[in-house]
Order: C-alpha cells, then sequence, then structure tokens
C-alpha cells in the first residue's frame, strides 16, 4: 500500500542516514517480462531508434517536447507515455526518448518510450489539499534542473525570509544552486534581505524596471533555471521580460492542452540569444502554480542543509538531538547565543521544523501524532494507497 517506504527509512531517528535521495526514486521502475504478447527483453535493443526530446510541458498526459538542438522555430513534438514506462512520472525538464511520430506535425503524437536519469528532482510537498492522501503526495516539480532562481520583492509585497528559507532548503535538498532574485529594487534597498543572509553568500541579482537585466541573463546562460516567487512580487513581469514571446509560447501550449491551460503546471521557456554572447542561452522554468514549498518529504537534518550558517554548530548536540527548542541541550542555542549565527535564522529553522510535522497535526486527522520514538512523526508523506 504505502509505496515509498524506502523514504520514511532514511529519516528515522532524525539522524543523518541520506541526504540525497533521488536513487530511491519511485520511478525506479523495470520493465515487466511476461505481461505482453511482445517478447520484451532486456537484450533486445530497445528503440535504439528513438530521438531524444527535453520535455518542456505537461498537460493532462500529453507532453510537449523539443529536440535538443532545436532552434525556435522548429515545431514541438507533442507526445504521450509509452506503456513500458510503468508507473515512471515524465516532468518539464525531463530527457526523453522518443519514436512514433516525432515530425512535430499538427495532429502528431509521439511516444515517451525512456526516461534519462535525472542530474536533479525539485520535488515539493503539495499542500494544497492536505485532507486527501493524494493531496499529500510528494511531487516533482522539475527534473534536471540547474538552478533556483527565487524571486521575491524588496517592497509591494515586503520580502518573506521565511519563504526564502523554505525555498533555500528546497534547492539544497535537490541540489540545485539558488540564485536571489530581488525585484521592485527601485521601491526598496536590499539591505535587510542581505544582511539575513550574510553568513550564506547567496548569489543574487537586483531587478529594477529600467534594469536591462545582462546580468541575470549570464547567471541564466546554458542552464534550466526555475523561477519560484510569491504572487505579486513581479515574477510574471519578469518572464515576460525576459523572454518576450513568453505569452506566445504558453499560448502554444495551451492548444496542446486542448483549450484549459493548466496555471498549476510548470513551463519551460527557452531565452532568447543574447546579441554578441555565444552558446546556450538556457531555458527558464516557469511555475505558475507553486506558491510554496512543501517541506514534509524533507528530513529534519536535510532541512538543516538549507540552513548552512547553523549546520557546523549540531556536531555539539547530544546524539538524536531533534534541534526543536524544547530540547535543553541542543547546540544550536549556544551557538546563536555566542553570535555565530543570526537568531532570526535559528528561529526561521525552528519554524520549518515544526511546520512539516505542526501542519500534519493541524490537518491531517489519520496522521500518525507524535509521541512514538520519533517526536516529529513521520517525515515522509503518506503515499497513495
Ligand atoms: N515598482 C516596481 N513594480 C514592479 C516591478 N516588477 C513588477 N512590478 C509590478 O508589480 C505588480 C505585480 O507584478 P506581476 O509580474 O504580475 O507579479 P507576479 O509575481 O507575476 O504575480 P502574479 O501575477 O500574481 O502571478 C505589477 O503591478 C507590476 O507592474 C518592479 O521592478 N518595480
Ligand atoms: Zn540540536
Amino acid at each position: 500500500m504505502v509505496s515509498n517506504g524506502d523514504r520514511q527509512e532514511l529519516t528515522r531517528g532524525g539522524q543523518v542516514l541520506a541526504t540525497k535521495r533521488r536513487e530511491y526514486d519511485e520511478d525506479d521502475v523495470r520493465v515487466r517480462p511476461g505481461k505482453s504478447s511482445r517478447p520484451r527483453t532486456r537484450t533486445r535493443p530497445r528503440h535504439a531508434d528513438a530521438v531524444d526530446g527535453f520535455v518542456i510541458a505537461v498537460d493532462r498526459g500529453r507532453y510537449t517536447c523539443v529536440w535538443p538542438d532545436a532552434g525556435p522555430d522548429d515545431p514541438t513534438v507533442t507526445a504521450m507515455r509509452a506503456r513500458e514506462l510503468g508507473r515512471k512520472s515524465v516532468v518539464v525538464g525531463d530527457r526523453v526518448g522518443l519514436v512514433g511520430d516525432t515530425s512535430g506535425a499538427p495532429g502528431a503524437l509521439a511516444r515517451i518510450v525512456r526516461i534519462a536519469e535525472r542530474s536533479s528532482v525539485l520535488r515539493r510537498t503539495a499542500e494544497d489539499d492536505a485532507t486527501t492522501a493524494e493531496g499529500r503526495l510528494e511531487r516533482v516539480v522539475v527534473a534536471n534542473a540547474d538552478q533556483l532562481v527565487i524571486v521575491s520583492a524588496l517592497a509591494d509585497p515586503p520580502p518573506r525570509t521565511g519563504f526564502i528559507d523554505r525555498c533555500l532548503v528546497a534547492a539544497y535538498d535537490a541540489d540545485i544552486e539558488p540564485l536571489l532574485c530581488l525585484t521592485k529594487a527601485d521601491l526598496a534597498g536590499p539591505e535587510a534581505v542581505l544582511g539575513y543572509y550574510t553568513e550564506l553568500e547567496l548569489p543574487y541579482v537586483l531587478i529594477r524596471p529600467d534594469s536591462d537585466l545582462a546580468a541575470l541573463r549570464a547567471l541564466l546562460a546554458g542552464r534550466v533555471s526555475v523561477l519560484v516567487g510569491h504572487s505579486g512580487v513581479g515574477k510574471s513581469t519578469l518572464v515576460n521580460r525576459l523572454v518576450p514571446e513568453a505569452g506566445r509560447a504558453v499560448g502554444v501550449v495551451s492548444a496542446i492542452g486542448r483549450g484549459r491551460h493548466t496555471s498549476t503546471s510548470a513551463v519551460a521557456l527557452r531565452l532568447p540569444p543574447t546579441p554578441g554572447a555565444k552558446g546556450d542561452p538556457g531555458w527558464i522554468v516557469d511555475t505558475p502554480g507553486v506558491r510554496s514549498f512543501g517541506l514534509a518529504h524533507v528530513s529534519a537534518e536535510s532541512l538543516l542543509h538549507g540552513f548552512p550558517d547553523l549546520v557546523e554548530a549540531t556536531v555539539d548536540c547530544p546524539a538524536n538531538c531533534q534541534h526543536t527548542a524544547e530540547e535543553a541541550d541542543c547546540a544550536l542555542d549556544a551557538w546563536v547565543a555566542a553570535g555565530k549565527a543570526d537568531p532570526r535564522r535559528l528561529a526561521s529553522y525552528r519554524r520549518l521544523l515544526s511546520s512539516r510535522s505542526g501542519e500534519g497535526d493541524a490537518r491531517e486527522p489519520d496522521h500518525r501524532g507524535p509521541g512514538e520514538g520519533d517526536q516529529r512523526g513521520p517525515d515522509a508523506p503518506a503515499a497513495g494507497s
């Protein structure tokens, strides 16, 4: 029933058992022999004729792909999953093998027959519906991203470091580099936000309405960058400035999705070539529906990796320290008292720690409560049954 039990084991006792969980991906499903009348053996060269594709949009079982070396004017290829993929999920950013009609002609449908090993997996626990098992599922947002661009306004709305901290945890958990993109720099200075992150030496860019975006484009070049941000921070404005044709591209996706654009899914947009610059300008992945990063799937220790300014302190913690405010001997308190880290960072870490279990306690009536060994309850989301 619970299909991802190995994930839960990783966090038992709250100690570092594993921080990289992509080896345990649910997608590790092999072709099952014997189910089909056609022989499928491992010795048979499987789809040697498959062409490479890069998934740029997903909408209700239809995957929009591009050839890796395609230009902006080449058609996109619409594909469906081949049955042999089993339960493997295909997400934006996946590099796939395509067979069938890969012409990209109107009405043509290709099949995705394989998914290349992912270099990174950005996940979130969906919290949009915590009352159902499905709503609590951990979701892969984007595969193979290189960078997480955290878009935050400096004013209107004011920056929320709690959100940024959450994104940083997700980025470090996924092994993706974070980039802080501070918008509305015409309205307020970045000192307060940057001061909060002094210890982290986060890369950042400041965006004003009149910025030429050259610095940002240079940081995006040749990479797949995921943009996340709260409503109103200017993310759409930025996406439209970076990719002036974004509106059109989304329109295309929408057409493929037969009318209804799924605002919750991610969409990869090709950045235009920069005059004078050589090489691949890169891709940005807009995530219109991702307003928060549920972190229930991240272990307490991995959560700590979003706080590199605090990690060092925990070597002095007692065994099995949960690092909560209730832990009498947690070394984090002394660390902060000694001025080695900003107390607000510790408070933020502990807020994230408790929100992971707190939200579960508040909204999940069937959740195994605290008090059975692991005080925080299971870290992993309840898997679909
Ligand atoms: N002063 C100032 N205003 C900006 C800037 N960037 C965007 N805005 C304004 O901020 C408002 C919100 O911008 P959007 O781009 O719609 O924000 P969003 O993050 O996409 O939010 P949603 O549309 O809810 O997804 C708009 O009125 C923009 O004109 C900026 O750099 N400076
Ligand atoms: Zn501790």
